[in-house]
């Protein structure tokens, strides 16, 4: 079981060192190796995915992945800047199918942005298709506005399309994810003014002849964002494109409380996978040791359980992470009155007290 650590910037680092105690202790023979990605690439090596982070990430079993983003490389050509590191290995890896689990702990309920009715008991799944969409679409850039009002100004402009394999394959996935679960897919999209998501609708609508056990609605990614903070219990299965669901996902990590707690799996056909928290390396608390560990944690439980079949494992760690909410240990994310606030390392520790 190699598994390539690669913590990346910011908070990136002090998160990932929790994850990867928690796997020290669990008694399995888990080989790991640690490379430098992101801004930390860039920095020691001239490029956010060296070749070499990028071939460990190949030869692992699995890649744990912490987060990247540097305010201070922004002014870098677009290819240079952290970000690039994440697209760069979800292309490379051919992770497609991103499952974003949106699970509200009973313990969290009061940290949640909505009313405990609204919200107790929630368990959804996005499913964000990852390697397509406006993130990857070809021609991108700047150029001369060829018409319209501003003809000859710049203007900025990037490619929005799905390849109709791309589209059927992640409906697969959502599909068969309903089958484990509550049997709904609400496949989410802008059909109403976007050729791509015209064909994205049909082409689910196609693929959901081969799932009569699963029910199947569209909805508009306007009224989905509504939706999901006025009755997100009405969802089970929810699937989409990369850009909605990138943001579609944060809204929904709102619901469980924090971005802090949103691990989430980014798959390849047979399941060799890239694990990460949703959230991003967030410079504004870097080095402060706040962050919240769990969604890392968590990812690493997802980890145990797509890559490497280790059902056990995985149910220990989600357990242990019960248990820590139940002791009412909280960092400052999910902090309320009544609970007891903890740093990132605190946590960690918990956690591994916790699992038994
Ligand atoms: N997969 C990745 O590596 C991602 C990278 N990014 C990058 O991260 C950088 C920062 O982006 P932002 O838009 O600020 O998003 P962000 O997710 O890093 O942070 C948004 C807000 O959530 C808070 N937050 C995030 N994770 C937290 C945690 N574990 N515990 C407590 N609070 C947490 C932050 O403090 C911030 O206030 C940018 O460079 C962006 O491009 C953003 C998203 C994903
Ligand atoms: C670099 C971004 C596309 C990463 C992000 O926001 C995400 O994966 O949620
Ligand atoms: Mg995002």
């Amino acid at each position: 079981m190699k598994i390539a650590i690669l913590p990346g910037d910011g908070i990136g680092p002090e998160i990932m060192a929790q994850a990867v105690k928690v796997l020290n202790v669990l008694g399995e023979q888990f080989d790991m190796e640690t490379a430098d990605v992101g801004g930390a690439g860039y920095a020691a090596h001239g490029h956010p995915l060296p070749p070499a982070t990028l071939a460990l990430a190949k030869s692992a079993d699995a890649v744990l992945f912490g987060a990247v983003g540097d305010f201070k490389y922004d002014s870098l050509e677009r290819s240079l800047r952290p970000e690039q590191a994440i697209l760069g290995l979800r292309k490379e890896l051919g992770l497609f199918a991103n499952l974003r689990p949106a699970i509200l702990y009973p313990e969290l309920a009061g940290a949640s942005t909505l009313k405990p009715e609204v919200v107790s008991g929630l368990d959804i799944l996005i499913i964000r298709e990852l390697t397509g969409d406006v993130y990857f679409g070809k021609p991108r850039g700047v150029r001369e506005c060829p018409d319209g009002p501003f003809k000859g100004e710049r203007e900025g402009f990037d490619t929005m399309r799905y390849a109709e394999p791309e589209i059927r394959r992640i409906a697969h996935v959502a599909f068969q994810a309903a089958q484990k679960r509550g049997k709904r897919v609400t496949s989410v999209d802008k059909a109403n003014v976007l050729e791509t998501f015209q064909f994205w609708r049909d082409i689910v609508t196609d693929v959901h002849k081969e799932y009569p056990d699963i029910e199947l609605d569209h909805m508009y990614v306007d009224n989905a964002a509504m939706q999901l903070v006025r009755a997100p219990k009405k969802f089970d299965v929810m699937v989409t494109g990369n850009l909605f669901g990138d943001i579609l996902s944060d809204c929904a990590a709102m619901l469980t409380g924090s971005i802090g707690m949103l691990p989430s799996a980014s798959l390849d056909a047979s399941n060799k996978g890239l694990y990460e928290p949703s959230h991003g390396s967030a410079p504004d608390i870097a080095g402060k040791g706040i962050a919240n560990p769990l969604a890392t944690i968590l990812s690493a439980a997802m980890m145990l359980r797509f890559s490497f079949g280790k059902t056990e494992q995985a149910d220990r760690i989600e357990n242990a992470v019960k248990k820590v909410l139940a002791q009412g240990l909280r960092t400052g994310d999910i902090f309320e009155a009544g609970t007891t606030r903890v740093g990132t390392e605190e946590m960690g520790n918990a956690v591994v007290k916790a699992l038994g």
